[in-house]
């Protein structure tokens, strides 16, 4: 495990006496992120979950918003956009999109462990255009274009 990065955070009104997103075990990639707000997710039905914070992420990196398995195996409620970008220069409130591919509606309560957030280092492109791309033994093959999943036998 490397170093810990310094993330500045700040708690919003609606955020007071919420928790920090924190990892759950001392190996967790995720911080779990808590919902600030009470609100019932219909099946089919999506809804951005405020957080109560908001956070000033150092040059270099990401915050990916990822889904909690546990809910969306159990209930269905997954993150659509997963996973979420948080940009380093973003300084609005936190939200986590939820969506309900369950059949039953999910009510969410303040303090819930909705996601999961993993910090993660990020490479900005300088794009440089070629008339020519290398040629390489894939080509332009795709898709499935090395075979499908094993046969059976
Ligand atoms: O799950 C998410 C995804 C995004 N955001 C915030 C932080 C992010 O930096 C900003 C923009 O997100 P994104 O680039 O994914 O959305 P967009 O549709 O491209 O909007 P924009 O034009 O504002 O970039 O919205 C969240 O709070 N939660
Ligand atoms: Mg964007």
């Amino acid at each position: 495990m490397t170093e810990p990065v310094g993330v500045r955070i700040k708690r919003l009104p609606h955020g007071h006496g919420l928790d920090l997103p924190a990892y759950a075990t001392s190996g967790a990639a995720g911080m779990d992120v808590l919902a600030a707000e009470n609100v019932t997710i219909k099946p089919g039905q999506r809804h951005a979950v405020a957080t109560g914070f908001a956070v000033a992420i150092p040059d270099g990196y990401e915050i990916q918003v990822r889904p909690r398995s546990g809910l969306a195996l159990k209930h269905g409620i997954t993150v659509p956009n997963t996973p979420g970008t948080i940009d380093s220069d973003y300084r609005g409130e936190l939200k986590v999109i939820m969506i309900n591919h369950g059949e039953e509606a999910f009510a969410i309560a303040r303090g819930d462990r909705v996601a999961q957030l993993v910090l993660a280092p990020v490479t900005q492109a300088k794009w440089s255009e070629v008339e020519e791309l290398d040629e390489t033994g894939r080509g332009a093959g795709g898709f499935g274009s090395t075979g499908g999943h094993a046969k059976l036998a």
